[in-house]
């Protein structure tokens, strides 16, 4: 199982967290946010994969911050259409634009509270390289508790996803079960964030290494 640690902002931080060895790094380009990203990302060990978070955002912006930080994928948590995500995906000025196909991947987040109508997937099937589950709240993202995992039971799709939202150490033994079931079957990553921190965007890094550690799904 990957680990996605989400919402990074102050530079020491980011490095200490990058010891941890996570696999994928969020960092949240949302100025609604309290952990918005502004400045730099100082150079983080080539197997951390840098995710920006966008809410909304338009093509352009999306495009700027993946050449500027060299992103490789990018998480989209409003109402950006499958248009949307292949323009993302296939942009000409995309820097790391492949000749045939583009590097760049596609996660789109779809926010859950006790249900879910999982047609809403389907346009998004053939172009996003993942989905992310997170917890319908007041916020974008970002809202600090857990939705009902039972939901993913009825996953339709053998896309790969992240399992998001509220995620914590208390989460464990769930986390567990939910490993346990089919419902995990296309489970790629567990996406942390609030649970982690000292204040927004601040992560506690003993609290994580108790996670990584005492976690059975991340051996
Ligand atoms: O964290 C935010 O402030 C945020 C704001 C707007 C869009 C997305 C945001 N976070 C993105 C994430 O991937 C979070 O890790 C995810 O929402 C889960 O957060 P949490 O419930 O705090 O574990």
């Amino acid at each position: 199982m990957k680990l996605k640690v989400c919402g990074m902002k102050h530079s020491e931080n980011i490095i200490e967290v990058s010891k941890l060895k996570p696999d994928y790094m969020g960092f949240i380009f949302y100025d609604k946010s309290p952990r918005n990203f502004k400045g730099e990302i100082s150079e983080l060990p080539a197997a951390i994969k840098k995710v920006g978070v966008f809410v909304n955002s338009s093509i352009a912006n999306v495009i700027e911050k993946v050449n500027e930080y060299n992103l490789q994928a990018v998480q989209l948590h409003g109402e950006e259409t499958p248009e949307f995500c292949r323009s993302v995906k296939f942009h000409p000025r995309l820097k790391q634009r492949a000749i045939l196909e583009s590097q760049l991947k596609i996660i789109k987040v779809f926010s859950i509270k006790n249900n879910f109508n999982f047609e809403l997937l389907k346009p998004y099937e053939e172009i996003c390289d993942y989905f992310l589950f997170d917890t319908k709240g007041k916020y974008p993202g970002g809202n600090g508790y857990t939705f009902d995992w039972n939901v993913l039971k009825n996953y339709p799709s053998t896309k790969a996803y992240f399992l998001s939202g509220g995620i914590g150490l208390e989460e464990i033994e769930k986390l567990e079960l939910f490993f346990k079931s089919d419902a995990s079957t296309f489970c790629k990553a567990i996406d942390v964030n609030s649970k982690f921190e000292v204040k927004a965007g601040l992560k506690d890094i003993e609290i994580l290494k108790k996670f990584k550690k005492s976690a059975p799904f991340f051996k």
